[in-house]
């Protein structure tokens, strides 16, 4: 031993230095091996580094192209390492399926999301909780009043607010924020009972507040996201914790204010209809408030942005338009406004609002699942725990399933009437308000194109007055995905829409108690037809 401490002394290399570095690079290398080993065994993708993975991979922005990307190298299914987190990337409708709805007993939680979950709503928001008991309390307590012939009842109030939404094309043509009032009032109205007329009402700007607070939260790398035992911490070590409390404060005054405000309106809201379901029962206060508050924020959103996409496929697609309208006047005539009964009768106007949908997928990125134990498929291991993401814009643009994908072509459902799309999500977790949703594309873009001629509008570029540029691919990219600020021009069809969308806004335009006491009796009805 001495003659070897003195071999390494003439060298010139302290001992104690020389067995630290071995004894690291000992456990640097059990690291590598066992991490290269555990790679090994999931879906192909880049190798990454041991202990960060792919960490330094994570793409800048719009990760869902550089996912659709990875799709083409590694194929359908593929894996990333970001630190601690495995994430399965899946690219194709038959993929997701297989995973999310075939084995959904163990794919439909949530990853951990602390920033979001945890630290600002306090375990609370729909979208985000784990699954287990509290998640299935509120997707019952939302189901009863979400389920396809529940969401047909409350037509009366979509005819209304679609009515006035396409008259305001009349005289304006700031269609982002129309079809937000649109949105917003048609969620807040069933949601809490009181319609929002301009668009302008604090409740329509407080859940705007709280979509930007979120998506900046989602769009900001939060060192509790990547270690989540970070937020066992005391307060004084989580520098986060000071932003997650005021964010969290702003949500739950405001899901509770407007939810108190509710309780007081007369007719029916979705505030005093969960109080007669045995369910609400083992909820709090304010998990009540968040069912509700998670729905109207979830449906509000999401329509707007499919809107303003059906708008962009209507100016740069023109001659998909001609054909709709065709439709539209043939089933209508040119003498009144299209009713849902006329839209179960245009089989071209389901294909176009679901080639809408397929085309620019509103949440690209979709919404990530978790899977709570250990699983194998098509040979690879899925660990418990992985993050699993079914991406939206990576499936809508499967060649195999939709060919020349970035063309806008609605005649691909109708070649196949089966043809699915994502847009909606998968499993357990799928889209609750997708029945609501469907209504609302349907009426819409039928009146809007049997009023109106959708067209690029118009800026001043040196004086000169050009058309405006209009983007294909120009999207934000965040946790929602809407396109950008473009310009559209409504050009009324013919002599006579201006009256008789004025005549028909006005005609439709009651007080909402009565629309929403109509909406109790049928509720009634239908609860005592069961
Ligand atoms: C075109 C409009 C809409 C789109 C594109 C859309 C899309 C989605 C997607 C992708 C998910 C997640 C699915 C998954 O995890 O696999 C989701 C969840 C949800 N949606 Fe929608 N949605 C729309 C409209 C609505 C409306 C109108 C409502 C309610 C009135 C609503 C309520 C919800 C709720 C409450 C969840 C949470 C489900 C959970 O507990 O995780 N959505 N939506």
């Amino acid at each position: 031993m001495d003659a070897l401490v003195n071999s390494f002394g003439d060298l010139g290399i302290p001992v104690t230095i020389l067995t630290i570095l071995s004894g690291a690079a000992l456990v640097i290398a059990i690291i590598s091996v066992r991490y290269y080993a555990f790679r090994r065994r999931l879906p192909p993708g880049p190798p990454g580094l041991p202990l960060i993975g792919n960490l330094l991979e994570l793409p800048k922005s719009h990760p869902w192209l550089t996912q659709t990307e990875q799709h083409k190298k590694y194929g359908p299914i593929f894996s990333m390492q970001y630190g601690l987190s495995t994430v399965i990337y899946l690219g194709t409708y038959e993929l997701a399926r297989e995973l999310l709805e075939k084995r959904s007993n163990i794919y439909s939680s949530r990853p951990t999301f602390t920033m979001i979950n945890e630290c600002i709503s306090q375990g609370n928001r729909s979208l985000t909780l784990p699954y287990g008991e509290k998640w299935r309390n509120y997707r019952r307590l939302q189901g009863s009043f979400l389920a396809p012939r529940m969401s047909n009842v409350y037509r009366p109030l979509q005819d209304l607010e679609s009515k006035q939404l396409v008259s305001e094309f009349l005289t304006h043509d700031d269609f982002f924020k129309r079809y937000h009032r649109y949105s917003s009032s048609l969620t807040f109205a069933l949601a809490y009972g009181k319609r929002m007329p301009t668009g302008q009402e604090e409740e329509v700007k407080g859940v705007e507040r709280i979509m930007d607070n979120l998506n900046n939260v989602f769009i900001t790398n939060w060192v509790v996201d990547s270690l989540p035992f970070l937020n066992k911490l005391p307060a004084f070590f989580k520098p986060w914790q000071k932003i997650a409390n005021q964010l969290g404060d702003v949500e739950r005054n405001f899901f509770n204010m407007i939810r108190n405000g509710a309780s007081m309106r007369p007719g029916y809201n979705w505030c005093k209809d969960i109080l007669t379901m045995k369910d609400h029962r083992s909820l709090t206060d304010t998990e009540l408030s968040y069912v509700i508050g998670n729905t109207y924020e979830a449906g509000a959103d999401t329509t707007t942005m499919t809107l303003q996409v059906f708008t962009l496929a209507a100016v740069l697609h023109p001659d998909k338009v001609r054909i709709l309208q065709a439709e539209v006047d043939q089933v209508v005539g040119r003498d009144r406004l299209p009713t849902f009964e006329d839209t179960e009768k245009m089989p071209y106007l389901a294909a176009f609002v679901k080639e809408v949908h397929r085309w620019r997928p509103v949440l690209p990125g979709g919404v990530p699942h978790a899977v709570t134990a250990d699983d194998e498929f098509m040979g690879y291991h899925i660990p418990k725990g992985a993050t699993i993401v079914s991406g939206h814009w990576a499936i809508s643009m499967d060649e195999e399933m939709y060919p020349n994908p970035d063309e806008f072509r609605p005649e691909r459902f109708l070649e196949n009437p089966d043809l699915p799309h994502s847009q909606f999500g998968f499993g357990r977790r799928k889209c609750i308000g997708q029945y609501i949703a469907n209504n609302s594309m349907m009426i819409n873009v039928s009146r809007m194109l049997w009023a109106y001629d959708i067209r690029k509008g118009w800026e001043v570029v040196n004086g000169k007055k050009v058309e405006a540029h209009v983007g294909r691919l120009d999207f934000f990219s965040g946790f929602n995905s809407p396109p950008l600020p473009f310009k559209a021009a409504f050009i009324p069809r013919d002599s006579k829409v201006s009256e008789i969308l004025r005549t028909e806004f006005s005609e439709a335009e009651r007080s909402t108690e009565e629309i929403l006491e109509e909406i109790l009796q049928a509720q009634r009805v239908m609860k005592e037809g069961n």
